[in-house]
């Protein structure tokens, strides 16, 4: 006998509709999760979908022999800026994906992503300088502020592209059209295809949304072209890799489906990880105090360089417990090969979504104890995080369809901490900030504003000077 999987009653026809909020999803199924503990269902116009809330069940179904990734339903509305790119695939009928995941892998090793240290502390320096020029008084936009810097460093190192967001009063028009049409894309995945059809003006936004999207890609290619060099970046990679067993390329289209995934998947979660990084050292002073001191004693003075990196074990306690508490992909799908039996006595058939609701997963309290709610970097520290149980701690997904960005933005955010806080103090404008999370595809602190005092003896930055000195091999 199988036993019932728990499901929050519904509406007829329509199902669990409004058991979701379609501006916050990932907090619906928290307190989903609350009510029901490790498994529920959903069921949405007809559609089921088991969502998954505890370490063990999420290490279950990362057996990859038994399950695979799914486009869920949001992710299906994706496909139209993202199509057959890494992240939205369909496997193993896409054959494009293995040509460019062949091909790019390479570039993503942590020696060759140190290669893109100066370009992304070309970056990051102009934040730096920003907020010095700007002073004390000043009330920063926090993830106004690290989206320019994310979204920057994707589209320098991986395109030598340059979106000069800092020069820019508002935001880039092409950040604000990603940002629309994420949220859009969500909200259509959760409406019945019939009642999609009848918002017209709905529609035409959306298509003038990715009309906005493709003309950056088709300037990207464009200035590529023209420049006629054989540059291999990720966009080089892209436009003129050959896969080395089938010799194929890439055509045009999912080239550019591409470069959109790469602009998408590669800085929104990263943003989000670095303002929640900041608003947890912000309202736990003990673990800034702790951080700072380990960064100067550190670096003494200087600028933070390649030889830095995976150095510093508080910054990165800091880093894994941050995405531990607030993973920016929050969720992920997977799909069973055959009908299967989860935890033991959960009936999942063969292809039915469970939704892996990883947010609720990294909180769980057999594997983190009483205290899983609360940030404590010490729980990664000495040895702690290699000793956790398989698969409790997954920000970046799991197996072959796990991030290709990883060692990017653990990299990326490394220079931008270091740098951000050796050269500031922060302190939170609002003291009573009380923490509101903003979700398009990712998640992030919404309304969280800062205010930055440059420190006394930093290291100046008035030009860019080279920090790759080598990655680091012991
Ligand atoms: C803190 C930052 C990041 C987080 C938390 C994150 C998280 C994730 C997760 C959970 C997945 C798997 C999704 C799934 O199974 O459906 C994923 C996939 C992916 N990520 Fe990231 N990511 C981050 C940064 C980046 C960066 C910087 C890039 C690129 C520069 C990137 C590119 C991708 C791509 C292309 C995929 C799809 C891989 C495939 O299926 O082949 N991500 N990411």
């Amino acid at each position: 006998m199988h036993a019932t999987i728990p499901r929050p009653p519904g509406l007829p026809l329509l199902g669990n509709v409004d058991a979701i909020d379609q501006d916050v999803p990932f907090q619906s199924l928290h307190l989903l999760a609350q009510k029901y503990g490790e498994i529920y269902e959903l069921e949405m116009f007809g559609t089921k979908r088991v969502v998954i809330n505890s370490q063990a069940l999420m290490s279950e179904v990362s057996d990859e022999k038994r399950f695979s990734k799914k486009i869920a339903e949001n992710s299906t509305q994706l496909r139209n800026a993202a199509g057959d790119g890494l992240f939205t695939a369909r496997l193993p009928e896409e054959k494009n994906w293995y040509i460019a995941h062949n091909l790019l892998m390479p570039l993503f090793k942590p020696d060759k992503i140190c290669d893109l240290a100066d370009d992304m502390m070309d970056i990051v320096s102009q934040l730096v300088l920003k907020w010095q020029r700007l002073g004390p008084d000043a009330i920063i936009d926090t993830a106004a502020d690290i989206s320019r810097v994310t979204l920057d460093i994707v589209c320098l190192c991986a395109m030598s592209y340059r979106l000069n967001s800092f020069y820019r009063e508002s935001v880039h028009p092409f950040a604000v059209a990603m940002a629309d049409f994420l949220l859009e894309s969500t909200k259509r995945g959760a409406r019945a295809p019939a009642v999609q059809n009848l918002m017209v003006a709905e529609n035409k936004k959306y298509e003038a949304l990715m009309k906005t999207l493709f003309a950056t890609t088709d300037d990207i290619l464009a200035q590529r072209r023209a420049l006629s060099t054989d540059k291999q970046d990720i966009l080089g990679t892209l436009m003129y890799g050959k896969d080395k067993e089938t010799g194929q390329g890439l055509p045009e289209k999912t080239i550019q489906y591409n470069l959109l995934t790469f602009l998408i998947a590669g800085h929104e979660t990263t943003s989000g990880m670095l303002v929640f990084a900041l608003y947890y050292l912000l309202t736990h002073p003990e673990a800034m105090r702790k951080l700072q001191e380990e960064i100067d004693t550190t670096l003494g003075g200087r600028l933070f360089t390649t030889k830095d990196l995976n150095t510093m074990p508080y910054l990165i306690a800091v880093m894994r417990e941050t995405l531990r508490l607030a993973p920016t992909a929050p969720a992920r799908t997977v799909a069973p090969f055959e009908d299967t039996v989860i935890g033991g006595k959960y009936f999942i058939a063969k292809g039915e979504s469970i939704i892996v609701n990883t947010y609720d997963c990294q909180r769980d309290r057999k594997v983190w104890g009483e205290d899983a709610e609360e940030f404590k970097p010490e729980r990664m520290l000495d040895g702690k995080y290699d000793a956790m149980p398989r698969q409790a701690w997954q920000a970046f997904g799991y197996g072959e369809r796990a991030c290709i960005g990883g060692a990017f933005a653990w990299q990326e955010a490394q220079i931008a901490l270091v740098t951000i806080f050796q050269q500031f103090d922060l302190a939170m404008a609002d003291p009573k900030y009380q923490l509101a999370v903003k979700q398009t595809l990712s998640i992030k602190p919404a309304n969280f504003f800062i205010r930055a005092t440059p420190r006394k003896d930093k290291p100046r930055l008035f030009a860019v000077p080279s920090i790759n000195k080598g990655y680091p091999t012991a």
